[in-house]
This record gives structure tokens, sequence and C-alpha cells, in this order.
């Protein structure tokens, strides 16, 4: 692992890292913060999984959740969304390939050579940080944003007890019925759309849903509510009783803007859940 930076913020450390990834087959970057209770021991950590066209570098400078973080001494991790580099499949849709990985094991060429975001950040990144920064393995949560919120809510009910708590911004919430879904796994996972099921969470919050709490909020004015289709989601978690908070917020759109203005309600909720 190869440090790239390491900038003091809120009386602890923003990091970024690189390192070769065995599941992606190319070097993968991410962000780390670490919040100045770190240097005591052990802090729980909570994920931000990030949307389309972004890298590891976009939520750590837009989303403003260190300060939310240090104070309440958890950890942040910003994985990229996509494998990157030469010789790594691509395409001219900003919404497929790099920046665009969909946080799913690709089966299909020319993607699956590189494209297995799913192994990266459920096991081979835990098993990375785990190992080599002092994280609460027993102390974990996950949000994300847009595509990154499909993926915080998908990896959360997949991996049932691994996390204390889920929340999303203007998650991607129902993939199979979406333009931002049924192009990506078509190409990622072919067209046998029984492979698909497991990476939407409508249909798995229908299914088994998350056994915690769960917070999502969107945009009344996001441009994407066609795509992100959250009225599929909020009536799943009605039909399925799953416990959880659905906020529709009045104004706001898609940007992170809307995601800096309700962090701290994020941060605070998975705080909550990590003393509980
Ligand atoms: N570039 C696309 C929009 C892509 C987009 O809005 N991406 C969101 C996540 S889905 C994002 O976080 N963009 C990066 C940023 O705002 O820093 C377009 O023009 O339609």
């Amino acid at each position: 692992m190869k440090t790239l930076s390491e900038n003091r913020a809120f009386g602890g450390v923003q990091g970024v890292y690189s390192h070769r990834s065995s599941a992606c087959a190319c070097d993968m970057t991410f962000g780390l913060f670490l919040p100045a209770q770190a240097e005591d021991g052990p802090v729980p950590l909570l994920w931000f999984l990030s949307g389309l066209t972004c890298t590891h570098e976009n939520a750590m400078v837009k989303a403003g959740a260190q300060r939310w973080a240090a104070e309440a001494g958890i950890a942040l991790v910003f994985p990229d969304t996509s494998p990157r580099g030469e010789g790594v499949a691509n395409d001219p849709d900003f919404a497929l390939g790099q920046g665009a990985g969909f946080y799913v094991n690709a089966t299909q060429a020319p993607w699956s050579p590189h494209f297995r975001m799913w192994d990266y950040v459920t096991d081979e990144l835990p098993r990375l940080l785990f190992n080599a920064f002092p994280l609460a393995e027993d102390v974990q949560g996950i949000t994300g944003h847009s595509m990154g919120g499909h993926g915080a809510l998908t990896i959360a009910m997949s991996f049932p007890g691994r996390f204390r708590s889920v929340s999303a911004f203007a998650p991607i919430c129902n993939p199979v019925a979406s333009d931002w879904g049924r192009l990506q796994f078509s190409a990622y996972l072919g067209n046998d759309e029984t492979t698909w099921v497991a990476h939407d969470a409508t249909l798995l919050t229908k299914k088994r849903g998350f056994d915690g709490p769960m917070l999502v909020d969107q945009g009344t004015a996001d441009q994407f509510l066609d795509k992100l289709r959250p009225e599929a989601l909020a009536e799943a978690m009605a039909a399925a009783r799953q416990g959880g908070t659905f906020r529709m917020q009045k104004g706001y759109d898609h940007s992170y803007f809307f995601v800096s203005t309700f962090m701290e309600d994020h941060v605070s909720f998975h705080a909550e859940a990590f003393m509980a």
C-alpha cells in the first residue's frame, strides 16, 4: 500500500492511499479519515460509497463528513467507484464503465477482468483496512450517494450482522426498472435478469430487508428522480414492514450541496447505532 497524501483535518488525519487490487486487477485508490480517537485504539468505521462519475475524491472533499465523524470518533472510508487505468474497459456513456462500477462483479466481456467492485468493497478492501489501520471490525455502518446509495443498501442487506446501520442519499432504489440499472446490469451481468435481483435494493427489501436502523434522504427537486425511483423503495419498506426513515427533502437536488446539508444527520444516525 502506498500513501499518496495525509492531511490533518478536524484533529484527525485525512489520508489517501493506493494499492494493487487483486479483485479489480489494477491499482485502486481510496480515502480514509481517521479521527483523533484512533490514536488511542480501534474506532468504528463508516463506509461512504460514491455515485456515477466519482472517484474516491468527490465525497472526501465535498460531503463535509469529516467534521461530524471527528466529533463522534468515527473513521470514514471513501472507496473509488470502479477499476481504472490503461487496459481497463470503458464506455463513452458516463453511466457505464470507469466511474460507474455499480458495485457488482461483472461476468460479461469486456468488463469481467476488472469490474469486480462487489468483491473489492465487501472483501478485499475491508481485509486491507482492518489489517492496516486501527478500526473496529465489529462496529461498521455504510452509506452512499446515488449509485453509492444503491451499493450501500444492497451490501448492507446482503451481509446480515456486518453493518449496525445503513443510510443513503438519493439512492438508485430500483435499478432493474431504471435506465440507471438496466443498461449496466445487461452489460456487466448479462441478459439473464435473475442475476440482477441480488443487486436491487427494492427487491432485497421485499425479500429479506435490513435488520437494523435504515435512513434514506431524497431531494424533491432531484433532476434524476425518474431514474432513482424512490417511490419503489418507500413502498417496499412499507409493504415489508422494514423499520426505517424515508425523508423527502423539499427543494433539494442531486448534488453534493444536498448531501452535505444532511451529512450531520447521517453521521449522528450511525453514531447512535454504534453506541447501541
Ligand atoms: N455528469 C452527469 C451527472 C452525474 C452525477 O450527477 N453524478 C453524481 C452522482 S450520480 C455525482 O456525485 N457527481 C460528482 C460530483 O457532483 O462531484 C450529468 O451531467 O448528467
